[in-house]
């Protein structure tokens, strides 16, 4: 254990662990990816709020799991308008599958993000997804080779980060889609300052992502107004009715109020 992973929570120390015991896949993946930044541009043009909508049947700082069937859970999410589907694939703490996935993938048609806690590079060779999540915290000095590895397969990695220093060391590794995350991995604190203080540093030509911690469309448009390209949003669309929760994160543009 090094000294950044002594601090992190022993909840996401769990998670870590599990992570470096998860095998592989058998043969290397080739993903023909949907373009991330695509349909992120669609979105804004047809004046949708991007929104990647989560499929998280639970996690450690959720009561309960949800239980019904994922695939018609990510299809009502893009009939609300969701621009990618984000599916958990962690099975321990997030009661995710890697066959979850696949069905969605294969459901949608719209980009779909693999959300797992991937360490080795033949973890990437479980499924295929358009979108993988590379978490700079948990990777350390494979950030870059897992950033190639991730593109000589096909996906578009999503580098994770969650203060500055884990942004340079993205951009180092060539990162050109970054996701902030407020959540704390250290505390499991959410603070949506994270993505304010963070996102001032990040160049222009990157697809940037606020992750974590939007329950409003308060949070949501405090979030775009300060550079984020897109949301991924879990918790508070799974939370009830998945369709007309990410109706109203899609729809919360500067000029329109809704409801919460
Ligand atoms: O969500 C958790 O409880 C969690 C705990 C420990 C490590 C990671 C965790 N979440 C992973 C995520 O990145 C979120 O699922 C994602 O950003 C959506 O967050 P939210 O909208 O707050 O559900």
């Amino acid at each position: 254990m090094n000294a950044s992973e002594d601090s992190l929570a022993p909840e996401v120390r769990s998670i870590l662990d599990a992570a470096r015991e998860r095998p592989g896949g058998d043969e290397r993946v080739a993903v023909a990816a949907r373009s991330f930044p695509d349909a992120v541009a669609e979105a804004e043009a047809e004046g949708r709020v991007p929104v990647v909508a989560e499929v998280k049947p639970t996690s450690p700082t959720t009561a309960g799991e949800r239980t019904d069937d994922p695939v018609e859970l990510a299809r009502e999410m893009v009939a609300g308008g969701a621009t990618a589907l984000s599916v958990l694939t962690e099975p321990e703490h997030f009661g995710g599958s890697t066959e979850n996935l696949r069905r969605i993938r294969e459901a949608v048609d719209v980009p779909v993000l693999r959300k797992d806690f991937l360490v080795t590079e033949s973890q990437l060779d479980a499924v295929a997804a358009d979108l993988v999540l590379v978490i700079a915290r948990f990777v350390g000095d494979d950030l870059s080779d897992l950033v190639s590895a991730a593109r000589e397969r096909g996906f578009q990695p999503l580098v994770e980060v969650h203060d500055r220093a884990e942004l340079e060391r993205a951009l180092d590794a060539g990162a050109e889609i970054i996701g902030v995350n407020n959540r704390d991995l250290a505390k499991l604190e959410v603070d949506l300052e994270t993505f304010e203080s963070v996102a001032p540093h990040v160049p222009d030509d990157v697809t940037l992502l606020a992750e974590s911690g939007v329950t409003t469309t308060a949070d949501a448009r405090r979030m775009r107004a300060a550079g984020a390209d897109a949301l991924l949003i879990g918790t508070a669309i799974m939370d009830g009715d998945a369709r007309a929760n990410t109706e109203r994160f899609t729809q919360a543009t500067a000029e329109t109020e809704t409801s919460e």
